[in-house]
Protein backbone atom coordinates (compact mmCIF):
# COMPACT_ATOMS: atom_id res chain seq x y z
CA UNK A 1 0.00 0.00 0.00
CA UNK A 2 1.55 3.53 -0.98
CA UNK A 3 1.93 6.01 2.24
CA UNK A 4 -0.67 7.93 3.02
CA UNK A 5 -0.38 11.63 1.62
CA UNK A 6 -0.14 14.98 3.49
CA UNK A 7 -3.16 16.79 4.15
CA UNK A 8 -2.68 20.48 3.26
CA UNK A 9 -5.03 23.43 4.62
CA UNK A 10 -5.36 26.63 2.24
CA UNK A 11 -6.70 29.84 3.20
CA UNK A 12 -6.79 33.66 2.53
CA UNK A 13 -9.44 36.17 2.47
CA UNK A 14 -11.81 35.87 -1.05
CA UNK A 15 -9.73 37.74 -3.61
CA UNK A 16 -6.33 37.64 -2.56
CA UNK A 17 -5.29 35.09 -5.35
CA UNK A 18 -5.52 31.45 -3.70
CA UNK A 19 -6.78 29.99 -6.89
CA UNK A 20 -4.59 31.95 -9.43
CA UNK A 21 -1.47 30.45 -6.94
CA UNK A 22 -2.72 26.99 -7.22
CA UNK A 23 -4.14 26.46 -10.14
CA UNK A 24 -1.02 26.01 -12.31
CA UNK A 25 0.77 24.25 -9.45
CA UNK A 26 -2.26 21.44 -9.72
CA UNK A 27 -1.73 20.93 -13.56
CA UNK A 28 2.22 20.24 -13.17
CA UNK A 29 2.49 18.41 -9.66
CA UNK A 30 0.60 15.06 -10.25
CA UNK A 31 0.80 13.96 -6.36
CA UNK A 32 -1.52 16.91 -5.70
CA UNK A 33 -4.95 17.38 -5.59
CA UNK A 34 -7.69 19.64 -4.69
CA UNK A 35 -10.53 18.22 -2.61
CA UNK A 36 -13.92 19.56 -4.55
CA UNK A 37 -16.46 21.34 -1.54
CA UNK A 38 -20.23 21.40 -1.88
CA UNK A 39 -21.39 24.96 -1.27
CA UNK A 40 -25.27 26.41 -1.66
CA UNK A 41 -23.59 29.63 -3.31
CA UNK A 42 -24.85 30.35 -7.35
CA UNK A 43 -22.04 29.41 -9.63
CA UNK A 44 -20.32 32.04 -11.31
CA UNK A 45 -20.31 32.26 -15.24
CA UNK A 46 -17.79 29.54 -15.79
CA UNK A 47 -17.96 27.72 -13.40
CA UNK A 48 -18.45 24.10 -13.44
CA UNK A 49 -20.55 21.74 -11.18
CA UNK A 50 -18.18 18.92 -9.94
CA UNK A 51 -15.16 20.73 -10.89
CA UNK A 52 -15.23 23.98 -9.24
CA UNK A 53 -18.05 22.98 -6.75
CA UNK A 54 -20.07 20.54 -6.15
CA UNK A 55 -23.51 23.07 -5.97
CA UNK A 56 -26.07 21.92 -3.89
CA UNK A 57 -29.14 23.19 -2.64
CA UNK A 58 -29.97 23.90 1.04
CA UNK A 59 -31.56 21.04 1.99
CA UNK A 60 -29.24 18.45 0.24
CA UNK A 61 -26.40 20.09 2.51
CA UNK A 62 -28.13 19.81 5.60
CA UNK A 63 -28.85 16.06 5.01
CA UNK A 64 -25.16 15.35 4.26
CA UNK A 65 -23.92 17.34 7.44
CA UNK A 66 -26.91 15.38 9.29
CA UNK A 67 -25.21 11.77 7.84
CA UNK A 68 -22.38 12.35 8.49
CA UNK A 69 -20.49 12.89 5.21
CA UNK A 70 -18.90 16.57 5.88
CA UNK A 71 -15.33 16.66 7.20
CA UNK A 72 -16.03 20.30 8.47
CA UNK A 73 -18.45 23.18 6.94
CA UNK A 74 -19.13 26.41 7.84
CA UNK A 75 -21.71 29.42 6.81
CA UNK A 76 -20.07 32.29 5.04
CA UNK A 77 -21.56 35.20 3.94
CA UNK A 78 -25.15 33.23 3.47
CA UNK A 79 -24.18 30.30 1.97
CA UNK A 80 -23.16 27.07 3.31
CA UNK A 81 -19.71 25.60 2.63
CA UNK A 82 -18.07 22.23 2.94
CA UNK A 83 -15.93 19.42 2.45
CA UNK A 84 -17.10 15.99 1.77
CA UNK A 85 -15.00 13.32 4.11
CA UNK A 86 -14.98 10.34 1.51
CA UNK A 87 -13.14 12.04 -1.50
CA UNK A 88 -10.26 13.08 1.25
CA UNK A 89 -10.01 10.01 2.77
CA UNK A 90 -9.90 8.33 -0.41
CA UNK A 91 -6.92 10.28 -2.25
CA UNK A 92 -4.99 10.42 1.27
CA UNK A 93 -5.23 6.81 1.26
CA UNK A 94 -4.20 6.37 -2.31
CA UNK A 95 -1.14 8.43 -1.45
CA UNK A 96 -1.94 12.10 -2.78
CA UNK A 97 -1.61 15.33 -0.95
CA UNK A 98 -4.93 16.89 -0.99
CA UNK A 99 -5.67 20.50 -0.39
CA UNK A 100 -8.63 22.09 1.13
CA UNK A 101 -8.79 25.81 0.16
CA UNK A 102 -11.32 26.71 2.85
CA UNK A 103 -11.94 29.69 4.92
CA UNK A 104 -10.54 30.10 8.85
CA UNK A 105 -13.74 28.33 10.77
CA UNK A 106 -13.22 25.23 8.48
CA UNK A 107 -9.66 25.56 8.83
CA UNK A 108 -9.70 25.40 12.75
CA UNK A 109 -12.48 22.28 12.43
CA UNK A 110 -9.62 20.40 10.35
CA UNK A 111 -6.70 21.19 12.53
CA UNK A 112 -8.67 19.86 15.70
CA UNK A 113 -9.41 16.77 14.15
CA UNK A 114 -6.14 16.43 11.61
CA UNK A 115 -2.80 18.24 14.11
CA UNK A 116 -0.88 17.14 11.61
CA UNK A 117 -2.45 18.81 8.48
CA UNK A 118 -0.43 21.58 6.84
CA UNK A 119 -1.74 24.93 7.38
CA UNK A 120 -0.66 27.61 4.66
CA UNK A 121 -2.26 31.45 4.60
CA UNK A 122 -2.14 33.28 1.71
CA UNK A 123 -2.07 37.25 2.65
CA UNK A 124 -2.41 40.15 0.16
CA UNK A 125 0.60 43.00 0.44
CA UNK A 126 -2.14 45.38 1.61
CA UNK A 127 -5.61 45.83 2.15
CA UNK A 128 -6.17 48.13 -0.31
CA UNK A 129 -4.50 45.74 -3.12
CA UNK A 130 -6.73 42.99 -1.48
CA UNK A 131 -9.86 44.84 -2.08
CA UNK A 132 -8.83 45.95 -5.95
CA UNK A 133 -8.36 42.85 -6.73
CA UNK A 134 -12.03 41.37 -5.31
CA UNK A 135 -13.51 44.38 -7.27
CA UNK A 136 -11.78 43.87 -10.64
CA UNK A 137 -12.66 40.18 -10.50
CA UNK A 138 -16.01 40.92 -11.31
CA UNK A 139 -17.79 37.94 -9.47
CA UNK A 140 -19.41 39.40 -7.00
CA UNK A 141 -22.11 42.32 -6.08
CA UNK A 142 -21.04 45.79 -4.21
CA UNK A 143 -22.84 44.32 -1.62
CA UNK A 144 -21.01 40.42 -1.92
CA UNK A 145 -17.76 42.78 -2.01
CA UNK A 146 -18.09 44.52 1.37
CA UNK A 147 -19.45 41.34 3.01
CA UNK A 148 -15.81 39.68 2.12
CA UNK A 149 -14.02 42.63 2.72
CA UNK A 150 -15.57 41.78 6.60
CA UNK A 151 -14.72 38.59 6.79
CA UNK A 152 -11.49 39.32 5.29
CA UNK A 153 -10.37 41.43 8.81
CA UNK A 154 -11.47 38.81 10.82
CA UNK A 155 -9.81 35.58 8.83
CA UNK A 156 -6.16 38.00 8.51
CA UNK A 157 -6.16 38.08 12.05
CA UNK A 158 -6.26 33.92 12.03
CA UNK A 159 -3.37 34.04 10.23
CA UNK A 160 -0.50 33.85 12.97
CA UNK A 161 -2.27 30.50 13.93
CA UNK A 162 -1.06 29.01 9.96
CA UNK A 163 2.26 27.06 9.65
CA UNK A 164 3.33 29.25 6.51
CA UNK A 165 2.23 32.69 5.30
CA UNK A 166 2.67 33.54 1.51
CA UNK A 167 2.36 36.70 0.57
CA UNK A 168 0.91 37.53 -3.16
CA UNK A 169 2.44 40.35 -4.51
CA UNK A 170 4.32 39.05 -7.51
CA UNK A 171 2.59 36.12 -8.55
CA UNK A 172 5.44 34.21 -10.04
CA UNK A 173 7.52 34.45 -6.68
CA UNK A 174 4.53 33.95 -4.44
CA UNK A 175 3.55 30.54 -6.59
CA UNK A 176 7.10 29.64 -5.98
CA UNK A 177 6.91 30.30 -2.26
CA UNK A 178 3.75 28.18 -2.00
CA UNK A 179 5.13 25.08 -3.58
CA UNK A 180 8.37 25.24 -1.03
CA UNK A 181 5.68 25.59 1.49
CA UNK A 182 3.83 22.12 0.37
CA UNK A 183 7.35 20.55 -0.01
CA UNK A 184 8.32 21.43 3.51
CA UNK A 185 5.69 20.73 5.13
CA UNK A 186 5.52 17.39 3.45
CA UNK A 187 9.06 16.47 4.82
CA UNK A 188 8.97 17.91 8.12
CA UNK A 189 6.01 16.05 8.70
CA UNK A 190 8.15 12.85 7.49
CA UNK A 191 10.73 13.79 9.88
CA UNK A 192 9.17 14.02 12.51
CA UNK A 193 7.31 11.04 12.25
CA UNK A 194 10.18 9.12 11.41
CA UNK A 195 12.10 10.40 14.45
CA UNK A 196 8.98 9.41 16.51
CA UNK A 197 9.62 5.85 15.44
CA UNK A 198 13.44 6.17 15.59
CA UNK A 199 12.93 6.87 19.62
CA UNK A 200 10.34 4.79 20.47
CA UNK A 201 12.25 1.69 18.75
CA UNK A 202 15.44 2.93 20.90
CA UNK A 203 13.50 3.03 24.16
CA UNK A 204 12.21 0.14 23.51
CA UNK A 205 16.07 -1.75 23.27
CA UNK A 206 17.17 0.54 26.16
CA UNK A 207 14.13 -1.29 28.61
CA UNK A 208 15.16 -4.42 27.20
N1 LIG B 1 -14.97 26.09 5.46
C1 LIG B 1 -14.96 26.02 4.12
N2 LIG B 1 -14.69 27.11 3.37
C2 LIG B 1 -14.69 26.96 2.03
C3 LIG B 1 -14.94 25.73 1.39
N3 LIG B 1 -14.87 25.92 0.04
C4 LIG B 1 -14.57 27.21 -0.14
N4 LIG B 1 -14.45 27.85 1.04
C5 LIG B 1 -14.11 29.26 1.30
O1 LIG B 1 -15.27 30.05 1.18
C6 LIG B 1 -14.88 31.37 0.80
C7 LIG B 1 -15.76 31.83 -0.37
O2 LIG B 1 -15.49 31.03 -1.51
P1 LIG B 1 -16.00 31.49 -2.95
O3 LIG B 1 -17.43 31.92 -2.86
O4 LIG B 1 -15.67 30.43 -3.94
O5 LIG B 1 -15.16 32.82 -3.24
P2 LIG B 1 -13.61 33.07 -3.65
O6 LIG B 1 -12.74 32.30 -2.68
O7 LIG B 1 -13.44 34.53 -3.54
O8 LIG B 1 -13.45 32.59 -5.07
C8 LIG B 1 -13.39 31.31 0.48
O9 LIG B 1 -12.67 31.79 1.61
C9 LIG B 1 -13.13 29.84 0.28
O10 LIG B 1 -11.80 29.47 0.59
C10 LIG B 1 -15.20 24.59 2.21
O11 LIG B 1 -15.41 23.47 1.76
N5 LIG B 1 -15.21 24.80 3.56
N1 LIG C 1 -0.21 38.54 -7.52
C1 LIG C 1 -1.25 39.10 -8.12
N2 LIG C 1 -1.15 40.35 -8.64
C2 LIG C 1 -2.21 40.94 -9.25
N3 LIG C 1 -3.43 40.36 -9.40
C3 LIG C 1 -3.59 39.13 -8.89
C4 LIG C 1 -2.52 38.43 -8.23
N4 LIG C 1 -2.99 37.21 -7.84
C5 LIG C 1 -4.28 37.16 -8.23
N5 LIG C 1 -4.64 38.29 -8.87
C6 LIG C 1 -5.98 38.62 -9.41
O1 LIG C 1 -6.83 38.81 -8.28
C7 LIG C 1 -8.15 38.34 -8.55
C8 LIG C 1 -8.56 37.34 -7.47
O2 LIG C 1 -7.80 36.14 -7.63
P1 LIG C 1 -8.42 34.71 -7.28
O3 LIG C 1 -7.38 33.70 -7.61
O4 LIG C 1 -9.76 34.57 -7.91
O5 LIG C 1 -8.60 34.86 -5.68
P2 LIG C 1 -9.22 33.85 -4.59
O6 LIG C 1 -9.19 32.46 -5.20
O7 LIG C 1 -8.32 33.98 -3.41
O8 LIG C 1 -10.60 34.35 -4.29
C9 LIG C 1 -8.12 37.73 -9.94
O9 LIG C 1 -8.66 38.68 -10.85
C10 LIG C 1 -6.63 37.49 -10.21
O10 LIG C 1 -6.32 37.58 -11.57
Amino acid sequence: MSKRGQLVIYSGPSGVGKGTLLGPLLATEPGLVLSVSATTRAPREGEVDGVHYHFICREEFERLIAGGEMLEYTEYNGNYYGTPKKFVEQRLDAGYHVVLEIEVDGAMQVHRLCPDALMIFVMPPSFEELRHRLVTRGTESPEQCAGRLAAAVREISFAAQYDFIVINDEIETARQQLLCAIGAGKMLSRIQKNKIEEVLYHAQTCHD
